[in-house]
């Protein structure tokens, strides 16, 4: 049970962010999903120890709590929303800083050929000499993913890794995240707003709703038509074609006060 939150609550000052969140991820996807300011961000700051929450956050059963930023850095990955490269950095050295957590007083042969391989399968290769500042928004991101996925570590937090990709990469970078997650045996989690991304590639969904969690379980049973109303006010029709869960929107729920209300 690599990570788990017990009774998580959150305030910035005296305003509550989150209230008595219980969340666990296991080896596999979860996606974190809920409209904007519903508390995504900063759950995921809370599980890494960015923020202090109250409440529990344990990996393997032990609290990380009192643990120094080296010891969580060494299993927990996190890449925020808004990723900030270092431009002097070429994409090689940023991605083989994922490995600092691994380095001794030399990159070893190693670590050289886990870049090289990581690089080569988000097709950065081409770009591996280059600037941080002379790439476009999205090649920044991708280079974020491989940087966070060299590191090894047992629970990857990210959060909507792929805001600033096409729809075409969108699909390439989920599909290499859930190959690494199976392959390494990762606890993920990914805050998504792409609701059919969290359909297509999550092994369970955490919905957040206003600071509190409105429901989880498997993708089928929790993105549902009456979820979707509820939580994001939208109309939605969810059908399922051999075996994949498809939603296609069909605009806002009628009036603001049903959104509560709405059956199935
Ligand atoms: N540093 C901060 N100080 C005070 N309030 C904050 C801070 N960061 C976030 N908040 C507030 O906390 C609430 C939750 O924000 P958070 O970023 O966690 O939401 P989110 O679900 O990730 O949203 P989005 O989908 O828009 O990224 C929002 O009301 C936001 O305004």
């Amino acid at each position: 049970m690599p990570l788990k939150a017990k009774q998580l609550s959150f305030r910035y000052g005296t305003h509550p962010i989150l209230q008595d969140i219980d969340f666990q991820a296991t080896p596999g996807i979860t996606a974190l999903i809920g409209p904007n300011a519903a508390g995504k961000s900063t759950l995921l700051k809370c599980l890494c120890g960015v923020l202090r929450p109250e409440g529990e956050v344990e990996l393997d059963g032990k609290s990380i709590a009192s643990w120094t930023h080296q010891q969580v850095t060494a299993q927990i990955s996190y890449l925020p929303q808004a990723f900030a490269p270092q431009a002097a950095l070429t994409v090689f050295e940023t991605v083989l800083l994922g490995r600092l957590p691994h380095l001794r007083w030399k990159v070893a042969p190693e670590d050289l050929q886990i870049v090289e391989q990581a690089l080569g399968e988000l097709e950065l290769s081409m770009l591996a000499e280059r600037r941080l500042n002379q790439l476009s928004g999205g090649q920044v991101q991708a280079v974020a993913i491989c940087q966070a996925l060299v590191r090894h570590p047992k629970v990857l937090l990210m959060d909507e890794p792929t805001s600033n990709l096409d729809l075409r990469r969108q699909f390439d970078v989920i599909q290499y995240i859930q190959a690494s997650t199976q392959r390494d045996r990762i606890a993920t989690v990914v805050a998504l707003h792409d609701l059919n991304l969290a359909a297509r590639f999550a092994d369970q969904v955490y919905v957040l709703h206003q600071g509190q969690l409105h429901s989880h379980g498997k993708p089928k049973d929790v993105l549902t038509p009456k979820m979707i109303a509820q939580v994001y006010g939208v109309e939605a029709r969810v059908v399922e074609d051999e075996g994949e869960l498809l939603i296609n929107f069909l605009g806002p729920t009628n009036s603001h006060c049903n959104r509560r209300d709405t059956r199935e």
